[in-house]
């Protein structure tokens, strides 16, 4: 299948989660909003102060260079009276603004002498509202400053504590089930015997899972066994996804895909990308069931690629398109016309700008590509010769993909 009907199909008929529940601001960092959050107050709450120096009251008198200082304000020590033409108070960076104050000065550019302060130099006049943070400036009461469905990042939780939103209504956690498979696989805290290896697929999924914010049900390491297959598959039957590794392609111990027949069915198996060709999609009762192929990196490009995006709909979010944009190879790519590649790449700076280096040997068993990389070449399935210095697509991995 194309790749781009396969992203079609994958992100079709979803039904994202819709249960509640309430979490301390804290945290809720990582979770989607199920409400809209709207300021029930201004911020800043008063206009205030952006600098340390004299709030000054000109009158009608703009070119004004003298004032009498009648108290001070202090960040969470107002004033609390107004000025009058010719006065002034001290302040300092947050406080509020006296009424009748129109301006701030800073100290850097006063002398002052008892209680008499003077702009040193008529350059030095501060003009209307210089140096004033209106109330409201950032956040008006009434605001809303989020719709539902919007995915909590650090900078968000201040803009919520900013207005005092102690408790954040968030969907529920997407429950994400997942197992690796193979007779092969040990656990990474024994020794190995000839022909073994670590399950490190089942480590990058969860690490992938947890990146996300979403709950993630570690089913193990399942062996090349039907039986244990069904049970592990019949396991996850409460989640809402059950992603595996390995056992989708034709060998002889591929048996993920048999099993699921007699669980549920299969949507599609085999998309036209490079790693990751033996994809498997589809569905066990409610539970949506992504089958990735074992090597580690074809796993990770298709969890980054294709199920990304759905876990992104379901947990109640909108996943966000691909920041695509196009660079200059440092070097010659080949590849067989087929399969959209997903080379993994490093944008550097160069002699003339930002280009894309590949990094390493791309063979899909190859983690350590992915590990380095920063960012994805991509090139179309019927690309067969880039020349060196050529555009090429680069996808950077740094993206956000919450909208
Ligand atoms: N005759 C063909 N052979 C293969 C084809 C094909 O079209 N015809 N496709 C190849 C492609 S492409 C891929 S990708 C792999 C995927 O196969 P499986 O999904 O069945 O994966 P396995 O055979 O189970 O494992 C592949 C490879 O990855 C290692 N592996 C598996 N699980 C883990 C894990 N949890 N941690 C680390 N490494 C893991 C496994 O030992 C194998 O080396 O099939 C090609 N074959
Ligand atoms: O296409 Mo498979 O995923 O590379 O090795």
């Amino acid at each position: 299948m194309p790749l781009a009907e396969a992203r079609q199909r994958i992100v079709a008929d979803l039904s994202p989660v819709t249960d509640l529940e309430t979490v301390a601001l804290a945290e809720a960092r990582h979770r989607v909003l199920a409400q809209d959050i709207v300021a029930s107050v201004n911020v800043p709450s008063a206009t205030n102060s952006s600098m340390d120096g004299y709030a000054l009251c000109p009158g009608n008198d703009e070119t004004r260079r003298e004032y009498v200082q009648v108290g001070q304000s202090l960040a969470g020590h107002p004033f609390g009276q107004a000025l009058e033409a010719g006065q002034c108070v001290r302040i300092t960076t947050g406080a509020v603004v006296p009424e009748g104050a129109d301006r701030v000065v800073i100290q850097e550019n006063v002398v002052t002498q008892g209680d008499t302060v003077t702009i040193a130099a008529a350059d030095d006049l501060p003009g209307v509202e210089a140096n004033i943070r209106p109330a409201g400036e950032d956040i008006a009461k009434q605001d809303t400053i989020f719709q539902a469905g919007r995915y909590v990042r650090a900078p968000d939780i201040a803009l919520m504590a900013s207005i005092g939103h102690a408790h954040v209504k968030v969907l529920r956690r997407l429950r994400v089930a997942f197992f690796s498979t193979g007779d092969e696989l040990r656990p990474i805290d024994g020794p190995l015997a000839v022909g073994e290896i670590y399950d490190s697929n089942r480590y990058g999924l969860a690490a992938m899972i947890a990146d996300l914010g979403l709950e993630g049900v570690d089913l193990g390491a399942v062996g090349d066994d039907p039986a244990a297959l069904a049970q592990a598959f019949d396991k996850a039957r409460d989640c809402d996804v059950l992603i595996t590794s390995g056992g989708v392609s034709v060998g002889d111990a591929d048996h993920v895909l048999d099993v699921l027949k007699t669980r549920g069915t299969i949507d599609f198996w085999k998309v036209a990308i490079k790693p990751g060709k033996p994809l498997a999609v589809g569905t066990i009762g409610n539970t949506r069931f992504f089958g990735l192929p074992g090597n580690p990196v074809s796993t990770a490009v298709t969890f980054i690629q294709l199920v990304r995006p759905a876990l992104v709909a379901l947990a109640g979010g909108q996943p966000a398109p691909a920041l695509r944009f196009e660079l200059p190879t440092t070097q010659a790519l080949s590849k067989r016309a087929g399969r959209e590649h997903y080379l993994r790449a490093c944008i550097e700076p160069g002699p003339n700008g930002l280009c894309v280096t590949p990094v390493g040997h791309q063979g899909s068993g190859v983690m350590r590509s992915m590990s380095q990389a920063n960012a994805f070449v991509v090139l179309k399935a019927e690309t067969e010769h880039v020349d060196p210095d050529a555009l090429v697509a680069v996808e950077p991995f740094a993206q956000s993909v919450w909208q």
